[in-house]
């Protein structure tokens, strides 16, 4: 579904990303962990095409997009929730959901408002409710919906365990089982070695812009050096 091989990117005269390769199959998920600097945003930012300096190759169902504008990269099928909430403050839950509607694609699962209601039920009873008067996580949570009306192939999100309460935390890893029995695909980048394990199939771990780890969760729990090495755990 998605392979990126020997991305380097940088800002300006900064070089984050050092050669970093990882894949994503066809209905995985799949965690890029990794303490806060290593270079995980950059990395997703890269593959939607928002980092304009950067080298290597960027597949996507057979495809190049490297060097492609964001706009192209949507509309060939990624979803993409950044790290910081963007919602629209002065629009209600529904009106939020309906700015991210797209055409149905024939090879992605469609998600209709009632589907995500489902799936969302704190955003259920806040329909009419605006933007700017949710929660930190039901707002993380409507990015995440909201992404989810284009009707995406594979979906990227960023740390989205991050600053959200317990509760929500229990929510959000269910909206992730359901995205994979959907079918869709859905790289995370995570800090929360617990949360990683609780949602994905397998790990990446990076630091300081390089993939320094490519493997399960069971090789992690066997060999805990390597997440006391490079997780803040
Ligand atoms: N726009 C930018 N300009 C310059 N440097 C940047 C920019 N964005 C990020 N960086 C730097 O790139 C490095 C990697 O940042 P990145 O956001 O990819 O890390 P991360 O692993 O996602 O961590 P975090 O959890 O903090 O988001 C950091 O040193 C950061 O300061």
């Amino acid at each position: 579904m998605l392979e990126v091989a020997n991305l380097d990117a940088r800002y300006g005269r900064a070089q984050i990303l050092n050669g970093v390769s990882l894949s994503l199959g066809q209905n995985e998920v799949v965690a890029v962990l990794g303490r806060n600097g290593a270079g995980k945003s950059t990395t997703m930012k890269s593959i939607m095409g928002m980092v304009r300096q950067k080298t290597g190759q960027i597949t996507y169902e057979g495809q190049s997009i490297l060097g492609k504008p964001s706009h192209a990269i949507c509309r060939a099928g990624v979803g993409y929730v950044p790290e910081e909430r963007r919602i629209f403050g002065e629009l209600t839950v529904e009106e939020n959901l309906e700015v991210g509607r797209r055409d149905k694609r024939d090879d992605a699962p469609e998600w209709t408002l009632e589907h995500l209601f489902e799936l969302f039920p704190n955003l259920n009873e806040r329909r009419k409710n605006l933007g700017k008067q949710l929660s930190g996580g039901e707002q993380q949570m409507l990015t995440i919906a909201r992404t989810l009306m284009g009707n995406p192939k594979m979906v990227l999100l960023d740390e989205p365990s991050e600053g959200i309460a317990p509760v929500i935390v229990e929510q959000m890893a269910n909206v992730i089982a359901e995205l994979k029995r959907e079918g869709l695909s859905v790289l995370i980048s995570e800090q929360n070695l617990h949360f990683a394990r609780l949602v994905s199939d397998r790990a990446y771990i990076i630091e300081k812009g390089s993939v320094c780890y490519d493997g399960t969760f069971d090789h992690l729990d066997q060999n805990p050096e390597i997440s006391n090495k490079y997780l803040a755990v």
